[in-house]
């Protein structure tokens, strides 16, 4: 049976480092990292995801500044009001919970947001500096799945790497750090031909797709190390239950070691974006 990687267990020593980072800044700068979210539209999932950050930074000694839109807010209201938070000097980073409603223009929200307060790392100069590889605000997830790895593996150097999933949030922000890390790095997507094939080629595997439980135990390699990114709302017996992108009871059979969800990449997220707060905060000091 495979390792399970305990999310919860590992985001929350990420957590303590995060309040430790806050402490220090509080003892020598006075300064309180403050984290700004803001959410356009009542989408069920999305409150819940931004009720458990709001909830983690709070324990974490972050100040945080919520903003809730109405899903008809006009992209000239949101602008307004991330012109506000770029020029807020208690605000030290930025959260656009995404995706945003059809008629916004969400490159351009991004692009507003000041790259030194973008906590989740999209600014195209967040993402052009990630793919140089210098230092910058890494995407959460991503950074959250690399510590996840790093639990595993002392060193990922020469390892086949598999995402399945490019989307800019998640599968290419991952792939650019595994580069970083010597990984032999592939993309699998929707067209990728034979994907099962590839992916019994991973030693390591990270799945993020959305395409709840699509990774079977037969796509994957023995022993392999398998990231279960995918957060997938079902309903059974009319209880709305969460799965992931990957066959969790099969896939644990086969794998050397593997995540859950929940309790796994999501709580992950979460630590990481308050650590990218804390850093972001410490960045801003003048
Ligand atoms: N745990 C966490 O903290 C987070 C979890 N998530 C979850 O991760 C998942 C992915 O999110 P996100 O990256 O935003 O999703 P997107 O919908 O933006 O991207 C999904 C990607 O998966 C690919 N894909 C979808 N279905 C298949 C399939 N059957 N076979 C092969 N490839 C497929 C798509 O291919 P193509 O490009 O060809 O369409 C696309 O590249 C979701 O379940 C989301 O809820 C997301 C962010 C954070
Ligand atoms: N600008 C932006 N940044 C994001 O980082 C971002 C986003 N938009 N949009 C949506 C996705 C999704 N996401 C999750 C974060 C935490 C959990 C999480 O904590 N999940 C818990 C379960 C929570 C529950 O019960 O629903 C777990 O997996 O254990 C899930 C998903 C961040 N995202």
């Amino acid at each position: 049976m495979a390792q399970v990687i305990d999310g919860k267990q590992l985001a929350s020593q990420v957590l303590e480092d995060a309040a430790a980072e806050v402490e220090w800044l509080k003892h020598h700068f006075e300064s309180v990292p403050g984290l700004a979210v803001v959410l356009v539209g009542d989408d069920a999932a999305s409150q819940i995801y931004v009720r458990n950050k709001i909830k983690r930074a709070k324990e974490a000694g972050i100040a945080s500044f919520e903003h809730y839109l109405e899903a008809d807010t006009s992209q000239a209201t949101l602008d307004a009001l991330i012109q506000e938070l770029n020029d807020d000097p208690g605000v030290h980073g930025i959260l656009v919970q995404l995706p945003l409603p059809e008629h916004i223009d969400e490159a351009r929200i991004i692009s507003s947001i000041l790259p030194e307060k973008d906590v989740d790392g999209f600014h195209p100069a967040n993402v052009g500096a990630l793919s140089q590889g210098r230092a910058s605000l890494v995407p959460c997830t991503p950074q959250g799945c690399l510590i996840m790895l790093r639990h595993v593996h002392q060193d990922l150097s020469g390892k086949n790497a598999v995402i399945v999933g490019r989307s800019n949030i998640v599968g290419k922000p991952m792939a650019a750090l595994l580069l970083q890390e010597n990984c032999t790095v592939t993309i699998a997507h929707s067209r990728t031909r034979d994907i099962r094939k590839v992916c019994q080629e991973a030693d390591i595997l990270i799945a993020a797709t959305g395409s709840p439980g699509l990774i079977q135990s037969d796509w994957i390699k023995p022993e392999a190390t398998v990231i279960d990114v995918g957060i997938n709302a079902i309903e059974v017996d009319g209880q709305r239950k969460l799965i992931g992108d990957v066959d969790f009871d099969g896939a644990s059979q086969v794998a050397g070691a593997i995540s859950p969800v929940p309790g796994g990449v999501g709580p992950m997220t979460i630590a990481c974006l308050l650590l990218n707060t804390t850093r972001a905060a410490k960045n801003q000091l003048t």
